[in-house]
């Protein structure tokens, strides 16, 4: 990290001087961030960076135009850009600039990109000391022929109704289009390739599990209602807004405590820490639901990188605490 005066940027502790009372920031954390202009205008809110500057952050737009090591220098790059080239970019700088913490790398980013391979450390946990029970659904992907769609379903033995994703989120409305489908003939309908998830009915309320290197904050949404043993009769595969992304949260809502109660924070904390280590991400969130009738068995359904922070309470804190704490790279 760079002291107090290295950096020249004269207004932003002048104005730290004033409201800090007198005290200027002890050091100056130069951030570079490559975000898309959506993430851009959600995460760095006009709240967010006063608070920064006068903690002593300084952000720095990437220009993608220019080459990264032109640019700076950095204590930290914070990124959130698709694509093979960007990738080979960051990995490159990594190598030449050792001494700066990249967020995240992008092999570990690549493995949220896959609805599979997302969920596979989950599976892989065993957190049956920590107050309740973390699972994945059970799920299948089907790579090329819908038209085996059916008999693989069948084989694989999974129960109806599935929910069907597609298998590489990357960004694109596309990729957040969700069906419901309450026989497995239809399925046919659907391009894959995709993930096809047993449905678990857990109330119509999801859990969001930010993660922010070690800092935890759990906000309720609300999710799909439960399916109905009458609606199991259903057919057809029904497509589903993104409910769970409104900004309007559940927190405040009247909800029935048995579906609305948080989950444990030994187990958040837990999962949270071996997801954070196996993964070798500071920066995601995870998507989780209560099964309904239980009080402990909880589904992992998503995990997303970077998610919306800007929708976090109190990320401003939270966030600009973490990259002033990030320890610098030797
Ligand atoms: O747009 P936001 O703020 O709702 O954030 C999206 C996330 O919403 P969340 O914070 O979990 O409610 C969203 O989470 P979900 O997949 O909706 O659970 C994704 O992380 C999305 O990124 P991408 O489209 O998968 O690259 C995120 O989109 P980007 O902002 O990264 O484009
Ligand atoms: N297996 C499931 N059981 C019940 N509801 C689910 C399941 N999978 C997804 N959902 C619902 O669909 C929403 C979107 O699914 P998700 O896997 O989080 O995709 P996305 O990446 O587009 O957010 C969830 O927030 C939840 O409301
Ligand atoms: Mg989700
Ligand atoms: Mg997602």
């Amino acid at each position: 990290m760079r002291l107090n005066g290295e950096v020249s940027h004269k207004e932003e502790e002048e104005e730290g001087e004033k409201e800090n009372g007198n005290l200027l920031p002890q050091k100056v954390v130069v951030v570079g961030y490559a975000l898309t202009s959506k993430k851009k205008k959600s995460f760095m809110q006009p709240k967010f960076e006063v608070l920064a500057r006068k903690k002593g952050i300084v952000f720095i737009a990437i220009d993608l135009n220019k080459p990264l090591s032109d640019q700076g220098p950095f204590d930290v790059v914070l990124h959130k850009m698709s694509g093979k080239e960007w990738c080979e970019v960051i990995e490159d700088y990594k190598q030449k600039h050792p001494e700066v913490t990249v967020l995240d790398p992008p092999d570990a980013i690549r493995h949220l990109h896959n609805r599979q391979s997302m969920l596979q450390n989950v599976a892989d946990l065993d957190l049956s000391d920590c107050h309740g029970k973390v699972c994945v659904p059970r799920q299948m992907v089907i790579k090329k022929d819908p038209l085996s769609i059916p008999d693989e379903v069948f084989e694989a033995g999974l129960k109806l109704p599935l929910v069907a994703k597609p298998l590489v989120v990357d960004g694109t409305a596309k990729s957040h289009e969700l069906f419901l489908a309450y026989d497995r003939f239809s399925l046919s309908k659907l391009e894959p390739p995709l993930v096809l998830q047993e449905f678990v009915n857990h109330g119509g309320v999801l859990f969001k599990i930010y993660i922010v290197g070690e800092a935890i904050k759990v906000v309720k949404r609300f999710s799909l209602p439960n399916v109905s043993k009458c609606e199991l009769a259903n057919v057809g595969v029904h497509s589903f807004p993104r409910v769970s992304s409104a900004t309007a949260s559940a927190d405040d809502a009247d909800l029935d405590p048995s579906i609305a109660e948080l989950p444990p924070q030994p187990l958040l904390e837990r999962l949270s820490r071996e997801l954070r280590s196996r993964l070798g991400l500071q920066l995601f969130n995870i998507d989780m639901i209560r099964e309904h009738g239980t009080r402990d068995v909880f589904y992992v359904i998503d995990i997303n990188y970077f998610p919306g922070y800007g929708k976090m309470p109190g990320y401003e804190h939270i966030f600009t605490d973490f990259l002033l704490n990030l320890a610098p790279a030797t």
